[in-house]
């Protein structure tokens, strides 16, 4: 009996799971996303350099595919998702294009996000170096965490002079369909970005390098700067500065947060530090898909939603679109775009990258930017909330044990 008990907790939220993304799966068939506010790509002053955000696919993929037409020497081109779609294509094409010029091009692909695109896609011309990150990189020590994760960044740099990164994969849907934000950073920072993509290649390169080689980008030297800077979590080495970067931002902010989230997940340290927040009077707005892509991972989110109203933070959800981003903004002065959404899975488990910015024209082009997308938003009240069925009150429940492997 107890072991009954026991096996019906334990699989009662997986086969929630299953059941919803089945019917949800069926539902969505057929049906496109509604049109969504665009905001320009918006170009800010940073130090000695600047940083453009993109908030429309189709800007940032034309953006990307010029300076891969423009490049002289060196691509370093990652991609969690990277679709066999024509947007794929074109990037396939434009890379190979480069490598034909003599430009050096890097490119490295996640294999299990990438599990159902055609074999045929992934064969790449011979003068195109990939990395294609294993779905199972342990090996024997099945036991050691430090070779779980999967690569989630979404970056790109073009000789020395640009560097993108952010939420955007690499497909069609995305280009229209899906609102995300990636920047383009120019001058110093750039450094940082080839820094992180040769720190990975070097890491994770299928063989031992020879006496004869190089590893990539190890001559490169540091700049040093106030305003600008990266944190990437790289679970082979044990380290996850992205949730540490947030909490700290949290636990400064005196004024406001506004954050953008497509997966909103977070361990219940991180609830807290936005409940004080609260309670210290800081302005604290989420913005959520109202409906994304993984249903599940929606339900556990409103499980957060109870006591995150009822500390006074204001919950907004996207209309008829899926937002994807992963941004923050604090008090007119800070802000975050990124790979890293708020769960386990990107901020103590993943490969991720996100750009911290302490700057106050960067910070206003980002709250803009909150402002255009809370027109296609609605705001989730404490009383509408606490006035849901049983039934939704209770999948929650069901599925909140799950949380922890999100
Ligand atoms: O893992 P992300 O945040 O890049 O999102 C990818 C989509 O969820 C793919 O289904």
């Amino acid at each position: 009996m107890v072991r009954r008990l026991l096996l019906a907790l334990f699989v009662t939220p997986f086969a929630l799971a299953i059941g919803l993304t089945l019917v949800d799966r069926y539902r969505r068939e057929g049906k496109n996303s509604s049109p969504f506010p665009r905001s320009v790509p918006t170009e800010v002053e940073v130090e000695d350099g600047s940083v453009t955000v993109y908030t429309y696919g189709q800007d940032l993929y034309d953006a990307m595919l010029a300076a891969i037409d423009g490049a002289q020497h060196q691509i370093l081109f990652e991609t969690y998702i990277w679709k066999g779609d024509e947007v794929g294509e074109s990037f396939k094409r434009a890379l190979a294009a480069a490598a034909d010029r003599g430009v050096k091009v890097y490119c490295v692909y996640d294999a299990f996000a990438n599990l159902v695109v055609s074999p045929r896609f992934k064969r790449f011309p011979s003068n195109v170096n990939v990395l294609r990150f294993p779905i199972y990189n342990a090996g024997f020590r099945f036991w050691d965490f430090r070779h779980y994760g999967r690569d989630h960044r979404k970056i790109m740099v073009v000789d020395d002079t640009v560097a993108f990164l952010g939420g955007y994969n690499i497909g069609a849907p995305y280009a229209t369909e899906w609102r995300d934000t990636h920047v383009a950073i120019t001058g110093p920072a750039v450094w940082d970005v080839m820094r992180a993509f040769a720190d990975f290649w070097n890491l994770h390169r299928r063989h031992r390098l020879r006496p004869s080689e190089q590893p990539l980008l190890l001559e490169a030297k540091a700049p040093w700067q106030a305003h600008i800077r990266l944190s990437r979590n790289v679970p082979r080495l044990m380290m996850f500065p992205i949730r540490s970067m947030y909490l700290d931002a949290i636990n400064r902010a005196g004024e406001r947060i506004w954050m953008t989230h497509a997966y909103f997940i977070p361990d219940q340290d991180f609830v807290d530090a936005l409940l004080l927040a609260a309670d210290r009077g800081v302005d604290i707005r989420i913005l959520l898909p109202h409906r994304s892509n993984h249903i599940v991972a929606d339900w556990i989110s409103r499980g957060y939603y109870g006591q995150l109203l009822a500390a006074g933070v204001r919950i907004f959800r996207y209309q008829g679109a899926m937002v994807h981003a992963k941004t923050s903004t604090i008090d007119g002065n800070w802000t975050t775009v990124g790979t890293a959404n708020i769960d386990r899975l990107s901020l103590t488990g993943n490969y991720e990258i996100n750009v911290e910015i302490i700057d106050e024209s960067m910070a206003r082009a980002m709250e803009e930017i909150f402002r255009v997308d809370l027109t296609n938003c609605v705001e989730l009240t404490r009383e509408e909330w606490d006035r849901r069925e049983w039934h939704r009150k209770f999948t929650e429940a069901v599925l909140a044990p799950l949380g922890p492997l999100l």
